[in-house]
């Protein structure tokens, strides 16, 4: 009884609510029309990425060529009625339409019929790619300035009727006219490219190696439709940013191993000086880059080693080794029991005679210098505008359109059952993991409290960690010399991703259709040239760390990925070189890519399929309440 009351007050609430929206029954009729069509249009296109590693130029590039699906439209549309190289030159003109204009006015090609033509081109461009939205929503992609003119454009039917054709010769002999083409190209390319791509998703790892994960976040801080995956990388940067000084000193450390100071420097504002005077005195015959990178190499594994021993819920001890270096031989003793030579035997911010908790301890120098870091990673306000971001539009992983996205591992038994995990007296595994995982990640943002900036850094390094789940030997990559130690050993999850059944119940355990559903995860390098593909499990689980990452080149052989998912299925390009804007604008050339379907449906998918489809469902039944209520007098709509 109770049941159906609250129910039935929950009902005229929402109803009520409703009836504020659309207070008469034509604005019911409207919406329910507009709706009730627009399930049946195809499903919008969605791209996935992952593992941009700060390479700025390819990104770039691909988001601007809509990973090659503009070139796709363009093939499609003009056919042979165009050349290769009018195609080419026109797909630039829509990557690059600033670029390709002035190079055009330099060589005074930019002629009258040069722009009308182009834009009758990128007309009929948009038309064709704009069937597929309803029109309200194809003029909410134009971008405002032009709305009105770009709206009577598209609506015109030269084909139709000669009437017709005369006014939209009109039309772009008029924008022309008052030197207004440029502002139209420019204004037609947005459209185009809001078209092409429906959603990105970004599976994570947008810093570090590369050098401008700053301008691919400004970037993509203007796209209109954006949702990301945290990587390990990005955990370790906003753990930074939020003052855990133990990813200070690894963000640090990775930037002066691939020389990418210029990110923290310039993009961030955030000054080396201190560590770099520091180290160029305690190492004053290394070059000064090196010198820092050791310097503060040995700050990282002291407070590293700081923060295992007061978190042994990270399992993360065997990663505790600094006090397993004999600092009067130049041997350190690892997990196996033996003994290794260190490459150097140098340590001169440690004093050979202290205990093994002394070790863990930062002179005084070092710790002026690491707080200082801090203030400069906490007050830089660019990196908080990145950081927010990344908390706002990321998650640890998302479950769209019947797929499940994340960066790393679901940690796994050896033998392929889900691993529970013991955290603070209480027990996790599979999806509970990931949950709590993400809360407590987001407990550093909203309150930065120490226990939350310390799970930052398990999360970029530890080994059950779902952004990771490899055990890191920074210490054996950094200190010791004999490379068999470097090998890291990876959870389960890496071996059976690889069979179906795995899949499944990964799918499953995240509420997905286990047959229909697919996981998309980065972080591990496709080795192509090695023979490997970047689909598992007959096509269950695709990664796409297909090494946009320059450092990566010579193992992935290839410059990147893109899985796109349509109304048809899923199809996965393989970007074969780096992009080159100038290149681009020289001689058009286009990344070129190589296409492979992974999933082909006979059948066309529909909004009506996809999550969005569902909650306009709702929607629906909400109308339709809304409309019996007006009927039988429930409720009274405005005349
Ligand atoms: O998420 P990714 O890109 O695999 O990066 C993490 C890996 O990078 C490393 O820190 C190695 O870095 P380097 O390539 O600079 O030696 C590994 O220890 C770790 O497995
Ligand atoms: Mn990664």
């Amino acid at each position: 009884m109770t049941d159906y009351r609250t129910n039935k007050k929950k009902t005229s609430k929402i109803l009520r609510l409703m009836a504020e929206k659309y207070p008469t029954k034509e604005a019911v009729y409207e919406k329910l029309i507009y709706l009730q069509s627009y399930l049946s249009l195809p499903k919008g296109i969605e791209h996935f990425m992952s593992d941009l590693h700060g390479e700025y130029a390819s990104f770039f590039h691909i988001l601007n060529n809509c990973s090659g699906v503009i070139r796709e439209k363009v093939d499609y549309v003009f056919g042979v009625r165009l050349t290769e190289e009018e195609k080419a030159e026109f797909c630039t003109l829509i990557y690059y339409p600033k670029e390709k204009i002035d190079q055009m006015r330099a060589e005074r090609r930019a002629t009258p019929s040069w722009y009308r033509e182009n834009l009758g081109r990128l007309l009929e461009l948009a038309k064709l790619m704009s069937y597929k939205y309803p029109a309200s929503k194809v003029s909410g992609f134009i971008p405002d300035r032009y709305a009105s003119v770009i709206v009577e454009l598209m609506n015109t039917h030269p084909e139709a009727d000669q009437a017709q054709f005369i006014y939209l010769k009109k039309l772009l002999n008029t924008i022309v006219q008052i030197d207004s083409g440029a502002d139209f190209i420019e204004a037609f390319t947005v459209l185009i490219k809001r078209l092409a791509v429906d959603r990105l998703h970004i599976v994570g790892d947008f810093f570090d190696r590369g050098n401008r994960p700053d301008a691919i976040l400004n970037l993509l801080m203007e796209h209109p439709s954006v949702d990301i995956q945290w990587g390990n990388h990005d955990v370790l940067w906003m753990g930074a940013a939020l003052g855990s000084e133990v990813c200070i000193a690894t963000v640090v450390r990775n930037s002066l191993r691939y020389q990418n100071t210029d990110v923290l420097e310039r993009g961030y504002g955030i000054s080396l000086r201190p560590l770099t005077t520091f180290a160029s005195h305690i190492y004053p015959d290394e070059a000064p880059l090196k010198a820092a990178e050791r310097a503060i190499t040995i700050m990282m594994f002291k407070l590293e080693g700081q923060l295992i021993a007061r978190n042994p819920d990270f399992q993360m001890e065997s990663r505790r080794l600094l006090h397993q270096i004999d600092f009067r031989s130049s041997y350190a003793r690892l997990g196996d029991g033996r003994r290794y030579e260190l490459e150097s035997a140098y340590f001169p911010t440690i004093d050979e005679s202290c205990t093994e908790a002394d070790v863990y301890e930062l002179t005084d120098k070092e710790q002026e210098i690491i707080e200082d870091l801090r203030s400069y990673f906490t007050e830089s306000a660019v990196l908080r505008r990145h950081v927010d971001y990344l908390y706002q539009k990321g998650n640890l992983y998302t479950c769209c359109n019947g797929n499940l996205l994340f960066h790393g591992c679901v940690p796994l038994n050896e033998d392929g059952t889900f691993r529970t995990i013991r955290f603070e007296g209480k027990e996790y595994c599979g999806r509970g993991w990931f949950d709590f995982c993400e809360q407590r990640a987001r407990e550093a943002w909203l309150h930065g409290t120490p226990r939350a900036l310390d799970f930052m850094y398990f999360l970029w390094c530890g080994r059950l960690s779902p952004t990771s789940g490899r055990e890191f030997k920074t210490f054996e990559r950094a200190l010791i010399a004999d490379e068999s130690t470097w090998k890291e050993p990876s959870d389960p999850y890496y071996r059976y991703i690889d069979t179906v059944d795995c899949c499944e119940r990964v799918l499953q355990e995240f509420g997905l259709d286990p047959k229909r559903g697919h996981i998309i995860n980065g972080h591990v390098p496709v080795k192509v040239r090695k023979g490997e593909s970047p689909v598992k499990a007959d096509g269950r689980a695709i990664i796409i760390d297909g090494g946009f990452c320059r450092a990566y080149h010579k193992k992935t052989g290839i410059s990147g990925y893109t899985l796109i998912s349509n109304s048809r299925g899923l199809r996965l390009l393989e970007h074969q070189r780096i992009a080159d804007v100038r290149e681009a604008l020289r001689a058009n050339h286009d990344i070129e890519s190589v296409s492979e379907t992974i999933e082909l449906q006979s059948c066309h998918n529909t909004v009506g399929d996809t999550d969005q489809g569902r909650v306009i469902q709702d929607e629906i039944t909400d109308l339709y309440n809304l409309l019996l209520a007006y009927q039988n007098g429930l409720l009274k709509p405005q005349a």
